[in-house]
């Protein structure tokens, strides 16, 4: 069967969109998920996005990695669809959606999308680097530099070692701009490379290097490989609440397949 596809980038971090409302798509076939993701055989994207119709809210996200498996909270992901329910005429300046991790909220205005990301009340904090989930789990690793790093080795490296082991973990390589920038790398778990950019590891780097100390600010900017974002939150006791990420969704082109 023939299959209409549109895809989006935020960031560079990409993803084949599908409108799935009429319920055609084989959400089982994991081959042919991560054919579709494939960047030499099939449309290429870091991974898949179901936009499916829900029964209170403007719809819902379904997420899939490249290697075709259903997974946890895509940020740039839920950025991109906000866009694209945009396009489809679901929405107009404000979505409500449901994802894997819950409700999110969204705006967007002039191709600008911010996404309200869940509360964090938990930063694991260990010699070397520190572990949070903000939708998917992420380790974040400080560093005096990262631009000459082999992502793919190292990330793969602590992505399946322990602790996180076969479930593993999307890795988060930071360094210092100045007091409110970041630049930082990310290995995906799913794509098993370095991707452009990452939402929810921008998003836990944000958290994480408040945490650290590392900087005062509640509005963090965050230079990825792809692009800048940036993320805000507020700290209420220790929980990191109303934590929105922000940055450009793009729609790249359209087909079938
Ligand atoms: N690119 C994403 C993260 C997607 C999920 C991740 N690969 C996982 O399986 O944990 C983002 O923008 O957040």
């Amino acid at each position: 069967m023939q299959q209409t596809f549109y895809k989006y980038q935020g960031t560079g971090n990409d993803f084949v969109m599908i409108d799935n409302r009429q319920q055609t798509f084989d959400k089982n076939d994991t081959k042919r998920i991560a054919f579709l993701c494939d960047r030499r055989f099939g449309i290429g994207a870091d991974g898949l996005i179901l936009l499916e119709n829900h029964p209170d809210l403007d719809f819902k996200m379904v997420y899939y990695n490249a290697d075709g498996n259903e997974s946890t909270m895509c940020g740039n992901g839920g950025r991109c669809l906000v866009a694209f329910a945009k396009d489809l005429g679901v929405i107009k300046e404000h979505a409500v959606f449901e994802a894997i991790d819950g409700l999110h909220h969204a705006e967007i205005n002039n191709g600008i999308v911010k996404l309200q990301m869940m509360d964090v009340d938990t930063v694991e904090q260990y010699e070397n680097h520190m572990f949070l989930n903000t939708g998917s789990p992420h380790h974040v690793q400080f560093e005096e530099k990262i631009e000459d790093f082999d992502i793919k080795t190292k990330g793969a490296k602590i992505r399946y070692g322990a602790p996180y082991n076969q479930e593993g973990t999307n890795v988060n390589f930071v360094s210092k701009v100045n007091n409110d920038t970041f630049r930082v790398r990310t290995y995906e778990r799913g794509v098993e490379d370095e991707t452009l950019s990452c939402g929810t590891g921008v998003t836990a780097v944000a958290i994480a290097m408040n945490r650290l100390k590392e900087t005062d600010e509640t509005l963090v900017n965050l230079n990825v490989e792809g692009g800048k974002l940036q993320v805000s939150f507020d700290i209420d006791n220790g929980v990191y609440k109303n934590v929105w990420l922000i940055g450009p969704a793009t729609y790249v082109f359209k087909g079938t397949i």
